[in-house]
């Protein structure tokens, strides 16, 4: 599928004034030395400029607390791509022009270093821990930016809705809000982009679109992974926090908004921020809306997993729970009444990453046709990528008994790893896979009032064993 790139005229603000579209030539990547940057960033943005080499003018600057030298970091930044499979022209073409900067972030003077006079206006991608995003934030407030200069932030934006509200009020007098993109890989995933073309390119689905035919609607994002040495971060975040506020959420957003004009960010942003705006804990009730579970050890194919209070950096007074669920629903016309389930978990047994769409039974099964008449079923699967449509057809013995089948397709993965996605979008500055300030904090006050309900210990925590697929008696 293809993405419009905006141009300078289609390129407005949320206020409607138009803003000159700024192709970023100058990447600088705060965090440079960090996990994110070395595992993900750098070798999806050689991915990217392998697939669209008229970027290899590119000039990527690394900055960091480490104190490296050069060479260090060019070797660094070369063990990268080659582990990611970048062709050697890329290497070579960034390897050519890329610096590596020693920077406190948080010091004004070490930004005003970083977006130097008389350069071409930089992205600054903050792949840092949260809390030294907001103080680098605060920071660049003393700092002349270039016109046109971008900011990229990662997940999660804030700690909880205020906190949020707060960072997009730091950033608001920093650049304008189509130059500040929030981080979702998730928007970046083919199967997610795909939605779009699954529901708006084809007649079939969107007439039955609705509350009218549309019992429920399940995202799950169920991982064998389980803590993979990020206990620093995972035991404050918990899997609410980590997979629901950010990714299940967008992703609700994607499936549940209304058909859009273009594909463009101000027309699939704002109809993402609707829905997210009428959405609430299904019945306004979050201790009872929500379940929550810790796995316990087991084992995972061949693997003995620990259990996840032993786990090296966890606090057991934390109470952090590595699989959660919630039911939501949405105040519109088109939703009322219809639940949507998003549902995200750690060591489970057999993965499962998909958005189903269950429809309501017909209304008359016509007397003489026999057997059981299942709901139809549209999957979206995130990983592989795939589609399946469940159906119910005429059995292969009886003619006039009712068998089901399944209809589906692999779907191409992609020509980018997520990640490549969202940085072609930052390159290009066009923020349509970037999430917009009022849209994070909405995802936040939905998190929050479950939050809240857990905290005053209105919902229990469950245990299951890791190697399974969650607490008995979850429906999923
Ligand atoms: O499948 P992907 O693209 O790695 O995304 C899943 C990951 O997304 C990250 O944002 C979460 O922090 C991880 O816990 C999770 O495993």
């Amino acid at each position: 599928m293809s993405i419009s790139t905006a141009t300078p005229d289609q390129d407005l603000s949320v206020d409607g004034a138009p803003l000159p579209s700024t192709p970023i030539r100058r990447l600088v990547l705060l965090g440079a030395s960090g996990d994110l940057a070395n595992r993900l960033l750098m070798p999806a943005l050689g991915k990217l400029l392998d697939v669209e080499p008229q970027r290899r003018d590119l000039v990527l600057v690394g900055a960091g607390a480490e104190d490296w030298d050069e060479q260090t970091w060019r070797d660094r930044l070369e063990g990268s791509l080659t582990s990611g499979g970048v062709s050697r022209e890329t290497v070579d073409a960034l390897l050519a022009t890329t610096s590596y900067h020693r920077a406190d972030v948080t010091r004004a003077e070490d930004l005003a270093a970083l977006v130097a006079a008389g350069e071409p206006a930089p992205a600054l991608y903050f792949a840092l821990p949260p809390a030294v995003t907001a103080r680098a934030c605060e920071a660049l407030r003393e700092v002349d930016l270039p016109e046109g200069t971008v900011l990229v932030l990662e997940k999660p934006f804030g700690t909880d809705a205020a906190s949020a509200r707060a960072l997009n009020a730091t950033l608001a007098v920093l650049v304008p809000e189509e130059r500040i993109f929030r981080v979702d890989h998730f928007l970046g995933r083919s199967t997610v982009l795909n939605l779009l073309g699954v529901r708006f390119a084809n007649r079939i689905f969107e007439p039955v679109w609705n509350a009218e035919h549309v019992a429920s609607v399940d995202i799950v994002f169920d991982e064998q992974l389980t803590l993979e040495g990020r206990a620093g971060y995972y035991d404050r975040a918990g899997a609410l926090v980590d997979m629901i506020q950010s990714h299940l959420l967008q992703v609700m957003a994607l499936v549940a908004m209304d058909p859009i004009g273009e594909v463009s960010a101000f027309d699939l942003r704002e109809a993402k921020a609707a829905v997210l705006r009428a959405c609430r804990a299904w019945g306004d009730d979050p201790a009872k809306a929500s379940r929550r579970a810790r796995y316990t050890t087991g084992t995972i194919d061949d693997r003995t997993v620990p259990d996840y209070v032993a786990e090296p950096g966890v606090d057991p007074a934390r109470g952090t729970e590595t699989l959660a669920e919630v039911t939501l629903e949405i105040d519109s016309w088109r939703w009322a009444g219809v639940p949507f389930r998003l549902r995200s978990g750690k060591a489970v047994g057999a993965l499962r990453k998909e958005v189903v769409v269950t429809f309501k039974p017909v209304p008359h099964l016509p007397t003489g046709l026999t057997g059981e008449c299942e709901p139809d079923r549209l999957r979206l699967s995130m990983g592989p990528d795939a589609m399946a449509l469940d159906l119910n057809v005429n059995g292969e013995d009886d003619p006039l008994g009712l068998d089901h089948v399944t209809l589906d397709t692999d779907l191409h993965p992609g020509r980018l790893p997520a990640y490549g996605e969202v940085l072609a979008g930052v390159l290009d500055g066009d923020p349509l896979l970037a999430v917009r300030g009022d849209t994070a904090v909405e995802c936040w006050r939905i998190v929050d009032s479950v939050l809240g309900a857990w905290a005053a210990d209105e919902t229990p925590m469950e245990e299951y064993a890791a190697g399974t697929q969650g607490p008995a008696g979850w429906p999923l």
